[in-house]
């Protein structure tokens, strides 16, 4: 896989360094051709467009940044701390503390209210929980409504609010407690063009406001003009 960074013309608000990646590669096992990953170095409050093509890696490579797939090589540093260090725990709780993760899918929790799923970080970091102001649920409300969920809404369970709707709701939990990084897979596929870059918009404001890095990525190159630096991904194998 090559890399290609493009304009970097927009400088971030810090010098500090949210994630630096080096030499990342994967095998998904023995018999596939290894994935080889760019070197990435994403300042504090920087907002980062990865795209590449379908099966080009974009997935596998939020996996690893996440901690949540072992690279076979290469270091994966956030907030200085180099991740496939930590012991399994250490790198949950790492993860609960500094990331939010924004997934394909969603993953909210089905049974649980609107306003249940967006505290469920704060619950598995105290850290998350001590950045809120003045309380967990406070933010939780203030978020969902900067991110326009109606108040009628926040009681209701998740799965009775549309795509669009679970889609911020994703959002307001991986911002909550302002993590240090948020890692988004590609969550807009649902939505028309409109819906989209309401969204991205939002997102990009809201982590803004908590000088949080994001590193987003899609096979949609339009969705490049919202972002500060662009990466692609082109699927070359080793
Ligand atoms: N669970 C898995 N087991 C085995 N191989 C996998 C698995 N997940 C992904 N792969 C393989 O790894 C490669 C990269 O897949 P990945 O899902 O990371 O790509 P992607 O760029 O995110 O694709 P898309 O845009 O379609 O979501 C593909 O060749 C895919 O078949």
């Amino acid at each position: 896989m090559t890399s290609k960074t493009d304009s970097a013309s927009n400088s971030s608000r810090s010098t500090e360094t949210a994630m630096e990646v080096s030499g990342l590669g994967f095998s998904w096992d023995p018999v596939q051709p290894r994935l080889s990953f760019p070197d990435i170095i994403l300042k504090r409050g920087e907002h980062l467009f990865l795209h590449g093509p379908s099966g080009s890696g974009k997935s596998t490579l939020l996996s690893l940044l996440a901690g949540m797939l072992r690279p076979a090589s290469g270091t994966v540093r956030v907030l200085g701390t180099d991740i496939h260090r930590l012991g399994a725990g250490a790198r949950d709780q790492f993860r609960a503390d500094h990331m939010g993760v924004i997934f394909q899918q969603f993953n909210l929790v089905p049974y649980l209210s609107t306003r249940a799923n967006v505290t469920l970080p704060c619950g598995l970091s105290e850290l998350r929980r001590e950045r809120t102001e003045p309380t967990v649920e406070d933010e939780a409300e203030r978020l969902l409504a900067a991110l326009s969920i109606p108040a009628d809404h926040w009681q209701r369970k998740v799965t009775r609010l549309s795509i669009g709707q679970q889609q911020r709701i994703a959002a307001a939990r991986a911002l909550i407690g302002a993590p240090g990084l948020i890692l988004a897979d590609e969550p807009t596929s649902a939505l028309d063009a409109d819906n989209r870059d309401r969204f991205l918009e939002l997102l990009l404001t809201l982590a803004h406001r908590h000088n949080t890095s994001v590193l987003f990525v899609s096979h949609d190159q339009s969705l490049a003009r919202h972002f500060d630096n662009q990466l692609e991904l082109q699927g070359d194998r080793t």
